[in-house]
C-alpha cells in the first residue's frame, strides 16, 4: 500500500484544560484533496497546526510521508498558507518577489540563504500565478485578492507535494475566490498536489474537495461526498437541510 501523505493517529491536544482535539484519526493520500470543516473554535487550526509540528498534541502522533513528525525535516515538500497573514502593514519593506523567494528558506540547513541559483524557481511561481507584472511592487501596496496570489506563491515555490491552506479565501470578494479556487483545484488536477484546505464555505467545498472532513474536536465525518451525502447517520447528525447545504453543489 502506499504510503500516506500525512497519517494522524489519536491525537487529543487540549489548551489549559479545554479540550481543542480529541483522539482525531485520519489519513490524507497522495493527489487527495481534503476539505476541513466544522463550527467556530471546532479545533480545524489547531490540527493544522499540529500536522506542521507547531502545535504539540498531549497524545497520539502525526506521520508525514511515512515519517513521524518530530523526526520529519524535509518542509521543502509542504506548502502552508496560515490564517490571517494577509493583514500586512501597508509600509512592510518587502516586494512582491522578495516575499516569494522567502518561500524557498523551508528545509533548508542554517544559516538559511536565497541565492542566485533560487531566481528560476521564484520566476516559475511568479509565472504560474499570473503576478510577474508586479515583482517589484510592495505587498502592503497590494489588494487583499493580489496579496493572497502572492501568499500562495510563497508557499508554491518550493513545488510542494502537499498544500496546507487555513482559511485561504475569507479576506476575498467571491469572483477573486473563485479564482483563488481554480489555481487550487488546477494544481491538484495537473500536478497531482495533496491539498488540505480549512474553509468555513461548507456550501461550496463540495466543488472542489474531493473528501470531506468535518471536524467537532472529534472526527465527526471523514470521507468522499457521495458517502456523506448518501449517509443516514449524517442526515441523522446534522439534520437533513444541513446535510444538502453540503451536497447541493457536489
Ligand atoms: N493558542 C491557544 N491558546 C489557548 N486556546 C486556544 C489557542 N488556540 C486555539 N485555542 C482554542 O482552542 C479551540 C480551537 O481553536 P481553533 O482555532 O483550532 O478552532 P477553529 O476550528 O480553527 O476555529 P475558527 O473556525 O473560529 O477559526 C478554541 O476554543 C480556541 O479558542
Amino acid at each position: 500500500m502506499p504510503v500516506a501523505v500525512v497519517a494522524v493517529n489519536g491525537v487529543s491536544l487540549a489548551y489549559h484544560g479545554a479540550e481543542a482535539l480529541r483522539d482525531v484519526t485520519f489519513e490524507v493520500a497522495a493527489g487527495d484533496y481534503v476539505g476541513v470543516v466544522g463550527p467556530n473554535g471546532s479545533g480545524k487550526s489547531t490540527l493544522i497546526r499540529c500536522i506542521l509540528g507547531l502545535a504539540r498534541p498531549d497524545r497520539g502522533t502525526v506521520d508525514l510521508f511515512g515519517t513521524e513528525r518530530s523526526r520529519f525535516s524535509q518542509w521543502q515538500r509542504i506548502g502552508y498558507l496560515p490564517q490571517g497573514l494577509q493583514h500586512f502593514n501597508p509600509h512592510f519593506p518587502a516586494t512582491v518577489a522578495e516575499v516569494v523567494a522567502l518561500g524557498l528558506l523551508a528545509g533548508r540547513p542554517f544559516p538559511r540563504r536565497v541565492g542566485r541559483g533560487d531566481a528560476g524557481a521564484v520566476e516559475r511561481v511568479l509565472a504560474l500565478m499570473g503576478i510577474e507584472a508586479i515583482r517589484d511592487r510592495l505587498v502592503g501596496e497590494l489588494s487583499g485578492g493580489l496579496r493572497q496570489r502572492v501568499l500562495l506563491a510563497r508557499a508554491l515555490v518550493n513545488e510542494p507535494e502537499l498544500l496546507l491552506l487555513d482559511e485561504p479565501t475569507t479576506a476575498l470578494d467571491p469572483e477573486t475566490r473563485e479564482n483563488f479556487y481554480g489555481i487550487i483545484q488546477e494544481l491538484n488536477r495537473t500536478r497531482g498536489t495533496t491539498v488540505i484546505l480549512v474553509t468555513h464555505d461548507s456550501g461550496s467545498i463540495g466543488r472542489y474537495a474531493s473528501r470531506l472532513l468535518y471536524l467537532d474536536k472529534r472526527v465527526v465525518f471523514y470521507g468522499g461526498f457521495d458517502s456523506f451525502c448518501d449517509s443516514p447517520e449524517m442526515s441523522d447528525f446534522f439534520g437533513i437541510h444541513s446535510q444538502h447545504l453540503i451536497c447541493h453543489r457536489h
